[in-house]
């Protein structure tokens, strides 16, 4: 998966793998096993899935064209309070980037009031599209997180890593100038507890390894990424890495991306979970409030913060 070095892609393959019938064999705990290492080692993994048929995949994508298509003014007029919820583009720091962020996209509910507004008649195969993609990504998601919580021997007390919610951003990124390369999406690590993307085939997501190499990564058809976030590095008191990345763009085709990205519920406290805690590995942030930590990642204090520092920054025990 990386195409110019000689850095091991941590990949790990689902495919034959399912929650319902192999939790608790031998297999599932080599699974959990290199789940954790990833995750402790590299931040990153490359998913093998092959429970997402390609033609849902393909129909995700056309889709997610179509959406992006519609006039600018149509675009604008979908706003949220959640952070990176809403439609968001046409940033000057950012110009080749456009992305809507979707609030209980497993909702029919709520992606038909999405696309009523988007569309004069609503779009019901946008909708149910839409909602058999992320239900997949919450089967994978629920799998890798059952796994954590198995690889650190919680999973028989913990039936969840926490509460939480899931936002579905969709990502455009527009080709740069013919010949040069650009940003399409600034260095950072993610807020959320984690991600996961997966991509249209058209590369240009990249991952900074823990000595400082950033790394280009190309998904197979049936491939995803899962990021560990500066939240998952929280509960796990600093055993999880949250992996940097960025988007660079180059070539003369548009990518579109989209991201499962599991945030806490509004209101909960985020603590590194006791049993991660010991001598060996002392508290290394504070208890905090997740809705109080994102009001300080888009504050001017926050911003002036390195994305990685952030987190320390907000709760760190000094
Ligand atoms: O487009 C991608 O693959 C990356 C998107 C991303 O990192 C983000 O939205 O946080
Ligand atoms: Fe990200």
């Amino acid at each position: 998966m990386c195409s110019d070095c000689q850095y091991q892609i941590p990949t790990i393959d689902f495919s034959i793998n399912s929650l319902e019938i192999d939790r608790g064999t031998e297999e599932w705990y080599s699974l959990c096993k290199r789940v954790r290492e990833a995750c402790e080692n590299n931040g990153f993994f490359e998913i093998v899935y092959d429970k997402i048929p390609l033609q849902l995949r393909a129909e995700t994508f056309s889709m997610i064209r179509q959406l992006f298509s519609l006039p600018l003014e149509t675009k604008k007029n979908y706003f949220s309070s959640r952070p990176y919820g809403g439609y968001h583009g046409q940033n000057p720091k950012l110009p080749l980037f456009e992305s809507f962020g979707l609030e209980d996209p497993s909702n029919y509910e709520s992606l038909r009031s999405f696309t009523q507004l988007m569309w004069p008649n609503g779009h019901d195969k946008f909708c149910n599209t839409v909602i058999s993609m992320v239900k997949k990504l919450d089967d994978l998601k629920h799998m890798i997180e059952v796994m954590i919580l198995d690889s650190y021997g919680l999973g028989e007390k913990s039936k969840s890593i926490m509460a939480s919610m899931t936002l579905l951003r969709i990502m455009k990124y527009s080709p740069p100038p013919s010949g040069e390369s650009m940003q399409g999406l600034h260095a950072h690590t993610d807020k959320a507890l984690s991600t996961i993307l997966c991509d249209d085939q058209v590369s240009g997501l990249e991952i900074e390894t823990k000595d400082g190499q950033w790394i280009k990564l190309s998904f197979s058809p049936t491939s995803l990424v899962f990021v560990v976030g500066d939240l998952l590095m929280a509960w796990s008191n600093g055993r999880m890495h949250p992996a940097k990345h960025r988007v660079m763009m180059s070539g003369e085709k548009e990518r579109y991306s989209l991201g499962q990205f599991v945030d806490p519920v509004e209101g909960t406290i985020i603590k590194a979970t006791k049993e991660l805690v010991d001598e060996e590995h002392p508290r290394i942030l504070e208890d905090f409030d997740y809705t109080k930590f994102s009001k300080f990642f888009f504050s001017e204090e926050g911003k002036a913060v390195d994305t990685e520092m952030q987190i320390f920054a907000f709760a760190g025990i000094s």
